[in-house]
This record gives C-alpha cells, sequence and structure tokens, in this order.
C-alpha cells in the first residue's frame, strides 16, 4: 500500500489529521514529579513520551501520527539516539506511524545510505527530506524497499523561508518550481511539508495540486495550541480552510504540534500531569476542527 493510502486509511481509523510532534525540551519535561529522581536525561525523555503513549492508549485518544524531531535526540548523546528508536518501535507498536524529521538529502548514494538509516535503523515510516539537490537524491528514499514516506520541504514555516522559496522563478514562485518536481517524482509515497503560518501559500499550493489533479499528503507544521508558550502561531482551523479553499479533496494532510501538546500542562500548572495534559490537548484539538 502506498504512503498516501495509509495515512488516508490510518485518519479515518483515529478519527484525527494531527500529528503530535516531539521535540523534547528537559526544563517543560516535570518527570519528577511524577517518577521521582530519574537517573538521566535520557530515561527523563523515555518516560515523558512513554507516560502520554500510555494515556493514549489508556483512552484511546491517538494522533494520526507522530514527529520526533532526530536534532533533539542527537543533541543529548548517542544513548539519546538509542531513545529515539525505542521510542518510534515504541508508538508503532501501538498502532501510531512515526514520521522522522531529519530533513536528509545527498548524492544518490549518500541519501540511500540516510534511507537506510531512517526506515531500516531507526525504523521510521516516513521521513522529512531537502529536494534542493534534484530527483537522483530524493529518488534513493522514493525507491527505498521499505516503501515508506517521504515528505519534501516546500514552502517552509519559518520567516527565513522567503529568502529563497519566495523568489520569482520561470515567472512565479520557486517553491511551484519545486512542486512541479514533486508531481513528476511522486511514486504515491511522496509528500511535502508546507507550514501553517502561511495560509494564503498553503492555499495556493493546494490548489496548484487539485489543479494538477495529483493531490499529495501534506505535513504542516507551526500549529499553536492556545494557553501553551513556544509555538508558531498557526492556527489549525485557518489552515483546513485554506486547504478547502483551495480546493484539496484528500483527506491525508496531517497538522503539526510540537511544543503545544507536549507542553500543553503549563495550561493549568499542574506538572505531574503532563501526560493526561498533552491527551486533553489532542483531544481538544481533534474536537475543534472535526
Ligand atoms: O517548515 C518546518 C519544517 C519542520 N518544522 C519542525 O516541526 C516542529 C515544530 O515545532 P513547534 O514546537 O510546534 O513549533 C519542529 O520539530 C520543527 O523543526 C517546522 O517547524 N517547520
Amino acid at each position: 500500500m502506498k504512503f498516501s493510502d495509509c495515512l488516508e486509511a490510518r485518519i479515518q481509523e483515529c478519527g484525527n489529521p494531527i500529528c503530535l510532534g516531539m521535540d523534547p525540551k528537559l526544563s517543560l519535561m516535570p518527570v519528577e514529579r511524577k517518577h521521582g529522581e530519574v537517573q538521566s536525561e535520557e530515561e527523563k525523555i523515555k518516560f515523558f513520551y512513554m507516560d502520554i503513549l500510555e494515556e493514549c492508549s489508556k483512552r484511546n485518544v491517538k494522533p494520526a501520527v507522530v514527529k520526533p524531531n532526530s536534532a533533539y535526540y542527537e543533541r543529548i548523546s548517542i544513548q539519546g539516539m538509542q531513545i529515539l528508536h525505542d521510542l518510534i518501535a515504541a508508538y508503532k507498536g501501538e498502532g501510531i506511524p512515526v514520521v522522522l524529521d531529519a530533513k536528509r538529502g545527498d548524492i544518490g548514494k549518500t541519501s540511500a545510505a540516510y534511507a537506510d538509516a531512517a526506515f531500516n535503523v531507526y525504523g521510521a515510516d516516513a521521513v522529512t527530506v531537502s529536494p534542493w539537490m534534484g530527483k537522483d537524491s530524493v529518488g534513493p528514499f522514493l525507491e527505498h524497499p521499505a516503501n515508506g514516506g517521504v515528505y519534501a520541504l516546500l514552502r517552509t514555516s519559518n520567516k527565513g523561508a522567503a529568502d529563497f522559496q519566495d523568489l520569482p522563478v520561470e515567472g512565479s514562485t520557486a517553491f511551484f518550481s519545486v512542486a512541479k518536481k514533486l508531481i513528476e517524482w511522486d511514486n504515491g509515497n511522496l509528500g511535502a511539508v508546507v507550514g501553517a503560518t502561511h495560509p494564503e501559500e498553503l492555499e495556493r499550493i493546494t490548489a496548484f495540486f487539485a489543479a494538477a489533479n495529483h493531490e499529495i499528503p501534506f505535513l504542516i507544521p507551526g500549529v499553536s495550541i492556545p494557553g501553551v508558550p513556544g509555538g508558531q502561531g498557526g492556527d489549525a482551523k485557518t489552515v483546513l480552510q485554506a486547504i478547502a479553499n483551495g480546493g484539496g479533496k484528500r483527506k491525508f494532510h496531517v497538522l503539526n504540534s510540537s511544543s503545544g501538546l507536549n507542553f500543553a500542562w503549563q495550561r493549568t500548572g499542574k506538572e505531574a500531569e503532563y501526560a493526561s495534559a498533552c491527551v486533553d490537548a489532542i483531544e481538544s484539538l481533534a474536537e475543534a476542527i472535526r
């Protein structure tokens, strides 16, 4: 089954298009309040995300997918990368597909090595890539025997996205040149990263793929959760409206919030209840956009 079809089925099954980002920020993970003193930073990360997973399973409120960003694990230690691997296995074990946000891409043979790392070593279901080096750079991810998903950066959520992605190219905007190539390269497993912070671009991009009769799944980061600091300010309802305005029909786009969902306990200040606060936030976001 192609990744795009898997996503559609998964969103239908769990009833929401939410992508739970998993970006550990140690100072906002009050694990000691629940477990007492912990041995290490790695243990803290493991407790935090395993508690959230347990709460998701107990309440049967699960995000459509999760998206750990490898940078947050690599920065801790080699063991941090082992934790990343273990968390990927645990979430997959509960039926939740995992997107590894690693933004890979290189010359072909090195991309092939990166793809092996993402799909075989970490066991991710999908990976984010940079399309900048072209077809032979993205190809090894798409052609990997794991048949996993590949999200190419198209119109990112950060301010600096405008520096290159919005440049005039071929009488249009640079990101449309990328979008054209994505249609050409797509084998059913290709998606695109389109930030939640620029709904007008999201609408134009959706319209572009819809007009080509070739929609691909978007990974939409930058969604904020009201009352939780640290997000990028994107609004989930506005995102869905932009997709609808652009004529998007397929229900396979996922909306990512990392800090907003992870650290939702800040809304009440009840530190020991971080796991239920996260799942409450997933549930209320799902309800708000239903
Ligand atoms: O355009 C992009 C691409 C990736 N990201 C990543 O998503 C999360 C967002 O975290 P928040 O705390 O919800 O802001 C993070 O891992 C980014 O590296 C993105 O934000 N924008």
